[in-house]
């Protein structure tokens, strides 16, 4: 089975405080970018891998990506799931069997993901991997609790997020005509507005997102075995 990553890395990363873009900056002595595409290239599962970039990040990219047999960079869009859009059109022509859609800012995505990921599309269209919660969920508004959500329910969802290539490029080009939708976070959302079923495999707690600068030294002290 071809299997493309497709790493999205086209943020501005605005809940990180000022400095390079949070996928640029330096984690162990080398871009966050960087180790997320290796951990991909390493792995034998995967054919081959693509990032999607911001159209401003060109310099930072070809530093983070410099020797590494990378496919061409694709320009992203406005939003996750336009920039997702725009690196599926990219590879319309390639089309893999498979792609795998991963957050850049998740550097330490495992190789058993990675494979679980994969393997489970042999029976399936879609897949993420995911966690389970740990903690009590509420709800609440202006200060108040208004009720508490089952948790045995409930999953954090991580990246990558799997599918058949043709079915989740068929569904991008579907939702990006619909204007009923709720904010897209994440491309099983986009699966499931077209009644899609979407497996869940096992993540990780280490693939965690770095979304803030205390992500960013929770990383330093992963990458040192300090937790
Ligand atoms: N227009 C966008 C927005 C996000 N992403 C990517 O999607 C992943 C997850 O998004 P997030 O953590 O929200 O990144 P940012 O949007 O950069 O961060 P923030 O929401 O804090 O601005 C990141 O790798 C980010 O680069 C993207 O490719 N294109
Ligand atoms: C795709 C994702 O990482 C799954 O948890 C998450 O939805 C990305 O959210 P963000 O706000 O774009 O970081």
């Amino acid at each position: 089975m071809k299997v493309t990553a497709l790493i999205v890395c086209a943020g501005r990363g605005t809940r990180m405080g000022p400095g390079a873009p949070k996928q640029y900056r330096q984690l162990g002595g080398m871009p966050v970018l960087r180790h997320t595409a290796i951990a991909f290239l390493d792995h034998p599962d995967v054919t081959d891998v693509a990032v999607v970039i911001h159209r401003d990040d060109l310099a930072l990219y070809e530093e983070a990506a410099r020797g590494l047999p990378l496919l061409p960079p694709v320009i992203g869009g406005a939003t996750r799931d336009e920039s997702v859009r725009l690196g599926l059109e990219a590879l319309a022509e390639r089309a893999p069997d498979a792609i795998l859609i991963h957050d850049g800012v998740r550097p330490f995505v495992t190789a058993e993901t990675i494979a679980a990921s994969i393997a489970v599309l042999d029976g399936a269209e879609a897949a993420i991997a995911a966690m389970p919660v740990f903690d009590t969920i509420k709800s609440g508004a202006d200060g108040v609790v208004t009720g508490t959500i089952d948790r045995s329910i409930l999953w954090r969802a991580q990246t990558p997020q799997s599918f058949r290539f043709q079915t989740i490029l068929a569904a991008h080009r579907a939702v990006a005509l619909r204007t009923d939708l709720p904010p897209i976070t994440d491309d099983a959302s986009v699966a499931e507005a077209l009644g899609i079923p979407v497996r869940i495999v096992p993540g990780s707690e280490d693939a965690f997102k770095i979304t803030t600068e205390a992500d960013l030294r929770r990383a330093e002290r992963h990458l040192r075995g300090d937790e």
